[in-house]
């Protein structure tokens, strides 16, 4: 059986009810009446080809170790090791795009701050996308209160009034049929939510139930998932799905996910719910345990799939 798909532009109640039964099933569904144009996203896909196509010297110009603890640029192939390993994938970080005047900025948090933006085309096609899947993004913590019978502005008015966004472009070179190894290793997101463009390549494939599902291509649609800190906020209702990726299309693919997640400065009180069982993690976090700001959890997790870098500029 495929994902669940998720349409947006219906009523609320009814949004509310297939993002709760789908983040209960798989914690992993397809995104449509998302309010995202084909032609949006055929230019985000256009721009990001063309950029990843440039010679490494260049796309090193906005290597994410000359963009500080803002945390944003290029990294090359091998640069990310997401599950202790390697990836086969190059990427580019950005965030919301944040001044020196920005009060977060002015207090030294880390991962904010301002892009580094290649030249080209890339930038506004960036910026488009961030906008709509971050106007998406609170459409569905909406329906997630709602789907918890909580008020609708449970999340908004306690975690996303301004949310930790961070966004990625990927590029997976063709990897060869028996070659060892993964595009993105065996892992979960860490934060809320995470909504994802894809080219027509696949290769994304999810855990459930001890089972690997793929995640095909839909055209227009967006992959979403939850993160660690729903599932922790439901205490294991909402599942934390483990996901990867091999890219065994022959064709290089790129994928899009902006992860929508709690302010840096917020603590993620679990609901008073049932605890929901949860099976042995890949990570072998206790969930339950996680104390603190989320912004603490994320830069654990970050600096340990660019262990380097880490040292270098956080
Ligand atoms: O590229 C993909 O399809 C998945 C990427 C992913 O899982 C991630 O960035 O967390
Ligand atoms: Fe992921």
């Amino acid at each position: 059986m495929g994902l669940p798909l998720v349409d947006l532009s219906k009523d609320d109640s009814e949004v509310a009810a297939a993002v709760g039964a789908a983040c209960r099933s798989h914690g992993f569904f397809y995104l449509v009446g998302h309010g995202l144009s084909d032609a949006l996203l055929d230019d985000l896909e256009a721009q990001s080809r063309a950029f990843f196509a440039l010679p490494e010297a260049e796309k090193l110009q906005i290597a994410m170790a000359n963009g500080g603890p803002a945390w944003r640029g290029f990294f090359p192939v091998g640069g990310e090791l997401t599950s202790g390993k390697p990836d086969l994938k190059e990427g580019i970080y950005f965030g919301e795009e944040l001044g020196p005047d920005d009060p977060r900025v002015k207090a030294g948090w880390p991962m904010h701050g301002a892009n580094q933006w290649p030249a080209g085309g890339l930038r506004p096609a960036v910026e488009a996308y961030m906008a709509g899947t971050t106007r998406a993004a609170h459409a569905l913590t909406r329906a997630l209160a709602i789907s918890l019978g909580l008020a609708p502005d449970y999340f908004l008015s306690r975690y996303t009034a301004q949310p930790t966004v961070l966004f990625r472009i990927f590029h997976y070179p063709p990897q060869p049929p028996n070659a060892d190894g993964f595009g993105v290793g065996e892992h979960t997101d860490y934060g809320f939510l995470t909504l994802l463009a894809q080219d027509r390549h696949g290769g994304l494939r999810i855990k459930v139930d001890g089972a690997w599902l793929d995640a095909p291509p839909i055209q227009g649609a967006l992959v979403c998932n939850v993160g660690d800190m729903l599932d922790r906020l439901t205490r294991g209702a909402y599942r934390s799905a483990p996901h990867r990726v091999i890219n065994s299309s022959g064709q290089d693919r790129l994928s899009f996910p902006l992860f929508f997640d709690p302010g840096f400065d917020a603590v993620v009180e679990p609901l008073s719910l049932e605890a929901a069982p949860r099976g042995p993690r890949w990570d072998e976090a206790d969930l339950d345990a996680v104390t603190g700001r989320y912004g603490d959890y994320l830069l654990g997790k970050v600096g340990k799939v660019f262990p380097g870098l880490k040292a270098q500029v956080l």
